[in-house]
């Protein structure tokens, strides 16, 4: 039985990995996390008794549970990445907009203490294919464009997912891309790549990147309609962390 902990459990994701979790058989939902909860009933928010609502750090240790999901906010996820990895609890970790010095720095940790760990940018197969096909793509077209759409709730922009599929982009590159002309109308340019964020009602998370070349172009998109389309990920990444002994990005290192 691998006992999980759901950090972020009233939020939109946090809500479907809950369901996720109770419906197999060899997970056990052990704790529940977030700092702004104040009552410590898990009845009160539709969960079995036996579930631990936490909202401190110093309320974590490896016998609350052996693997953290968090889907939280930008603000929220280094310090609890920190604290998981701290308590010896293998952090699985979908929430975007980590810095890179955080992720480098907690890379190191979980390194000293041999915890395995991943941060995936995208838990949705179409988007882990998206990410390795556009990086073959890019050794013939370096000209690339980013278009992630979201919901418009969403916190941060860029996406978690365009950073990633950027920085993908310019290591799959053999030569410098063609166009550098910039202003503020051609989007954030992330490793010479422009992203474009579009946040809508009716969305939930998209990405397209249109490549061009001499006469020619190739378009890649992927859709996730459903956040059930993240589900099938998270359940891999839990049953393969505790394997792991360093923290890592992407879930192509688990497939
Ligand atoms: N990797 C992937 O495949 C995916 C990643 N995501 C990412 O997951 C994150 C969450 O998305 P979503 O569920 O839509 O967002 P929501 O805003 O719906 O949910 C976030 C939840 O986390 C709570 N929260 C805030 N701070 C903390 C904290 N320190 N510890 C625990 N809980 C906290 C929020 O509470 P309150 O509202 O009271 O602040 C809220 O309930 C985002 O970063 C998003 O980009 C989303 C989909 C897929
Ligand atoms: O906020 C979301 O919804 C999503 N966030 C992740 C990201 O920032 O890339 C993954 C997916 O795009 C959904």
């Amino acid at each position: 039985m691998i006992h999980v902990l759901v950090a972020g459990f009233r939020g939109a994701m946090g809500q479907k990995t809950v369901k996720m979790i109770q419906s197999h058989s060899d997970f056990a939902l052990s704790a529940v996390f977030d700092p702004k909860v104040t009552i410590n009933n898990p009845q009160n928010y539709g969960l079995p008794a036996e579930v631990k609502v936490l909202n401190r750090y110093d309320q974590l240790n490896a016998n609350v549970a052996d693997v953290w999901v968090d889907f939280t906010n930008p603000d929220a996820v280094a310090a609890n990445t920190e604290a998981a990895i701290n308590a010896g609890i293998h952090p699985v970790i979908g929430t975007s907009g980590m810095a890179p010095a955080d992720q480098t720095r907690l890379i190191k940790l979980a390194k000293e203490k041999h915890l395995g760990g991943l941060i995936a940018p995208n838990f949705g197969l179409s988007a882990v294919l998206l990410m390795k096909f556009v990086q073959e793509a890019a050794a013939y077209f370096p000209d690339a464009e980013i278009i992630e759409m979201h919901h418009q709730d969403k916190a941060d922009a860029p996406s978690g997912t365009a950073i990633a599929t950027a920085h993908k982009i310019a290591a799959g590159r053999t030569q410098k891309p063609l166009s550098t002309i910039d202003n503020d109308a051609r989007g954030q340019r992330i490793d010479d790549v422009p992203v474009h964020a579009v946040r809508l009602p009716g969305y939930i998370a998209h990405e397209e990147v249109l490549f061009g070349g001499p006469g020619e172009a190739l378009t890649i998109r992927q859709d996730s309609f459903d956040r059930q389309s993240f589900m099938q990920g998270v359940a891999v990444a839990i049953r393969k962390v505790q394997e792991a002994d360093q923290l890592v990005v992407g879930l192509e290192n688990f497939l």
